[in-house]
């Protein structure tokens, strides 16, 4: 079969406990902009038990079409079978384009999929877009220009520098991406999806996984990628006790805490309250950088913040070439003196 021959964009919408992560949103936002590009559809494929009726959020939220595997070996996340099941959509259906988002479940499900698909995988892209790619040549010959190809961006070498990659000579063309980092589209409520079933027809082979427990993960009740103000400490906060001058600022603001990696390896604070390239990408109205010095894989998660506010006893730290407004001095007192003073002005 030709690559031309191979059509649309396809988006994994995870779910889990039939609830849809929003990073399906963000995928189907960006699949829609690729879609025109390419003058082709976007198709969410949902993969689980009873989620059929899912369906129609994902219409609302761009899908074209939606393809529903729904089979009660799929209730949890597993790899082999979630694997089977899109490996099966993708060879029967032929997308041009294959993105997953780049969580837990699909930092797993993706480059295992791709691999059963014998196609490449770009994982941990932050942009996405179509455009023409220069194949180098052979000394003597002409390089040649891949047109219409899915060209993935992502940081390399630890962040300090940006790839653009493409994959001209497989298909689909397969990418994980970062939640948060894309936008979806306003709701279109009612609008309405072709909605497929397909069964992958399981086997013995396919389901060779037996659960003998499920434990779920500690988590912080907190959302950090939601939050509308985010108070993020660093190392410099120096303690896990200490965190309590962040927590009652953010109570003050109504906002949430955060932290850089160095305090969640501190085993000050869980991990999903990490900001940064390993961690979540925040887009909140007010991001105060407190006692972060402003590494660049910290910079990567919250660089689009509204308004950085930044308070670090170095006048030279990097957070303050990314800061709107920049306090230098020790946080000990700045910040207890900034929360007294928000209190009086909010009447708290
Ligand atoms: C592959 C890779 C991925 C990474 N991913 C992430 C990521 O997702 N997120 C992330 O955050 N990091 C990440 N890192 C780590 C990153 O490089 C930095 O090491 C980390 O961000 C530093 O955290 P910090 O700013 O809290 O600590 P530090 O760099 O130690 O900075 C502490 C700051 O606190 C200030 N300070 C100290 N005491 C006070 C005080 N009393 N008052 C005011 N200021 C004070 C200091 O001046 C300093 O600027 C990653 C690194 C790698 C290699």
């Amino acid at each position: 079969m030709s690559l031309e021959e191979y059509k649309g964009v396809f988006v994994f919408a995870q779910q889990v406990d039939n609830v849809l992560d929003g990073v399906a949103f963000e995928l189907l936002g960006k699949g829609k902009d690729l879609a025109k590009d390419l003058n082709t559809e976007v198709t969410a494929v949902l993969i689980g038990s009873g989620v059929k009726g899912l369906a129609d959020q994902l219409a609302e939220y761009g899908a074209d079409r939606v393809i529903v595997v729904d089979d009660p070996e799929l209730k949890e996340y597993r790899t082999e079978p979630y694997a089977h099941a899109l490996a099966s959509v993708i060879n029967e259906y032929k997308p041009e384009i294959m993105l997953v988002g780049a969580t837990a479940i699909g930092r797993d499900l993706g480059p295992t999929v791709s691999a059963r698909v014998k196609t490449g995988l770009t994982a941990d892209c932050t942009s996405l877009e179509i455009g023409d790619f220069p194949l180098v040549a052979a000394p003597g010959k002409e390089s040649e220009q891949k047109h219409n190809q899915l060209l993935m961006t992502r940081p390399a070498f630890g962040g300090n520098t940006i790839a653009t990659i493409a994959c001209p000579d497989n298909r689909p063309q397969m990418a994980t991406v970062r939640p948060g980092v894309m936008q979806k589209i306003a709701p279109i409520a009612g609008a309405k999806a072709n909605v497929v079933e397909f069964n992958p027809g399981f086997t013995p082979d396919n389901r060779y996984v037996e659960i003998l427990n499920v434990v779920k993960a500690v988590k912080s009740t907190a959302n950090i990628m939601e939050a509308k103000i985010l108070v993020s400490g660093g190392r410099g906060v120096g303690s896990k006790e200490n965190f309590k001058l962040l927590e009652d600022l953010a109570e003050v603001l109504g906002g949430t805490v955060s932290c850089s990696r160095a305090v969640v390896e501190n085993g000050w604070l869980p991990v999903d309250l990490q900001v940064g390239q390993t961690g979540k990408t925040v887009r909140p109205q007010i991001y105060f950088a407190i006692g972060i010095s402003g590494a660049i894989q910290h910079v990567a998660g919250m660089e689009d913040s509204d308004l950085i506010i930044a308070i670090n006893k170095d006048e030279d730290a990097p957070i303050f070439d990314v800061a709107d407004y920049g306090l230098v001095g020790d946080l000990n007192k700045i910040v207890p003196a900034l929360t007294a003073a928000l209190k009086t002005e909010l009447g708290k």
